[in-house]
């Protein structure tokens, strides 16, 4: 049973771990994250590892700066061989629509797939009480339709957000956008410190295209019973 819809966060900061558990997963899981605990690690060396295992590799470094700094950096994320990089919604729609830009001319340019591009909307760690202290008055769900929709106008691909804000997304973005959700805890398991949880059924249907899941696997103590478990739980939706 494999579904390359579950996308598991290699957060770890050395390859061997990422070696074993990718070993252990199998062929159960064909799409993984590399986040910036790990890219910070060993760089670009984790991307072309998981692409010469036969993986999807999203790569999370949730690009966020002044427009020249993102595309040229889009520029080169998108020469590392990731099938999906991304960057901060906040950042505005020129930063993003530079970002697109960049990474269509290096597909061009190179010859080489072009990445999906993806927008953070609001972190899934985030909730209404932090949130406001950040001086932000609208609700982060407004907020959150109002990124994905800039995403959208910016020529992204889709966005990162919580699954339950995925409703409200697929509503207002429609039914091609990638709605990539990370902040899902099978029933039962440990939230950690993130806030605007759901299940793996339930973000499905709530309209994500993709789930992010980490330490539900990742420090599970068998990571492929916990892998499958999910799957037979999204194939169920
Ligand atoms: O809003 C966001 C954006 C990214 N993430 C990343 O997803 C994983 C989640 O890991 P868990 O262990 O399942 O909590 C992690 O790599 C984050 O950097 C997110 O959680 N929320």
């Amino acid at each position: 049973m494999s579904d390359n819809r579950l996308i598991v966060a290699l957060d770890f900061p050395d390859m061997d771990k990422v070696q074993r558990l990718v070993a252990e997963l199998g062929d159960a899981v064909g799409h993984y994250k590399v986040g910036m605990e790990l890219f910070y690690a060993v760089g670009g060396e984790a991307v072309r590892c998981l692409r010469a295992a036969g993986k999807e590799v999203f790569l999370d470094l949730k690009l966020h700066d002044i427009p020249n700094t993102v595309s040229q950096s889009a520029k080169v994320l998108s020469m590392m061989g990731a099938t999906m990089i991304n960057v901060h919604a906040s950042g505005g729609l020129a930063m993003m629509k530079g970002a697109a830009t960049a990474a269509v001319e290096t597909a061009a340019t190179s010859g080489r797939p072009r990445p999906k591009l993806v927008a953070v909307t609001v972190l899934t760690s985030m909730d209404e009480a932090e949130w406001s202290r950040l001086n932000c008055a609208l609700p982060i769900r407004t907020q959150a339709v109002r990124l994905a929709e800039m995403a959208k106008e910016a020529g992204l691909d889709g966005v990162v957000a919580s699954p339950q804000e995925a409703a409200a997304i697929r509503e207002a973005c429609g039914p091609e956008f990638l709605i990539v959700t990370p902040g899902v805890r099978p029933a039962g398991s440990a939230v950690n410190d993130q806030s605007r949880v759901a299940t793996p059924a339930g973000a499905l249907r709530a309209g994500a295209s993709h789930l992010v899941v980490g330490r539900p696997i990742t420090a599970a103590p068998d990571p492929r019973a916990a892998a499958l478990a999910i799957l037979r739980e999204m194939e169920a939706v």
